[in-house]
């Protein structure tokens, strides 16, 4: 089944465009999943159980996985996903000459273990570093367009000789290599004006809107901006999982207080963002 295809049964089951980021910060973990074996798949095991009812998706980013333990624990938060029925997107932000992103694309097949249903992927080297992932047309793939950080204007808000933004050339690329219908664009709701001008070039293109909560971007932009046709994913990461932070739940053996908090924060962001659907 096609990603967006997938994402839309998966937005309608759980009535929600949330998208739960999985960054477990080894410094900002409970107690309670400290002394395990794989402490990161313990916590996102806790996360995903309190979560999963009210997720579209779930996103890690690869920045908190990129070491032999880290890798088993993707592995097993991803199974674990696609037990509850909730599809994975991989925060990657691939992008490599050729040769180098046919081995990045890789992760995105389940021979060797499962696999992410879709990735995030840096469109600065061009097609040619994309195409592996393009050419998986099953799966998803996210192409940066204009992201959440403050520094994202010094180069996606150029303007080039033709009187486009960099970001403008960008998406127009993205809808030219979404000839197997499975591209995504990543538009960060802290620059809602951008968002609304990235939709009206690219009507049908599903966002991945990054930059609410702890960012403090514009849920309401977001919604209103980031779906096609009714399908896109709306992110909080640390706003969710690190919701129940407080000195007391943290060091609380059971950890129940510190996943209860995750699981009403992804609740309440459903319910918020539902207003605007
Ligand atoms: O433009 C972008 C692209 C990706 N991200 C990633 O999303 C999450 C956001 O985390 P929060 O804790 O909700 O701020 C994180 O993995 C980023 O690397 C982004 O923020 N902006």
């Amino acid at each position: 089944m096609h990603f967006f295809d997938r994402l839309a049964d998966r937005i309608a089951a759980a009535d929600s465009v949330v998208s739960v980021g999985l960054d477990p910060d080894p410094d900002r973990l409970p107690d309670s999943v400290l002394d395990a074996a794989l402490p990161r798949w313990q916590f996102n095991r806790r996360i995903i159980d309190a979560t999963h009812e009210h997720a579209a998706c779930y996103k890690p980013n690869a920045a908190f996985y990129e070491d032999p333990d880290g890798w088993r624990a993707l592995e097993e938060t991803i199974a674990y996903a696609h037990g509850k029925d909730v599809p994975v997107l991989l925060d990657a932000k691939r992008g490599d000459i050729g040769n180098t992103a046919r081995q990045y694309a890789q992760v995105l097949d389940d021979e060797e273990g499962p696999a992410a249903d879709a990735i995030t992927v840096n469109p600065f080297l061009g097609r040619d570093s994309l195409e592996p992932f393009l050419q998986r047309a099953e799966k998803g793939v996210f192409v940066l367009g204009r992201t959440s950080n403050p520094g994202g204007e010094d180069l996606q808000d150029l303007e080039l000789a033709s009187g486009e933004k960099l970001y403008e050339r960008v998406v127009h690329l993205a809808d030219l290599w979404n000839g197997n219908g499975n591209v995504g664009l990543v538009v960060g709701a802290t620059n809602p004006d951008e968002l609304e001008a990235i939709r009206e070039l690219v009507p049908d293109i599903p966002f991945l809107v990054p930059g609410v909560g702890a960012q403090g971007g514009d849920a309401e932009a977001a919604v209103e901006h980031g779906l096609a046709d009714g399908v896109g994913l709306v992110n909080s990461s640390r706003g969710i999982i690190f919701a129940g932070e407080d000195a007391d739940t943290r060091r609380d053996d059971s950890g129940d207080a510190f996943f209860k908090a995750a699981g009403q924060s992804a609740k309440q962001l459903k319910q918020r963002l539902n207003q605007f659907r």
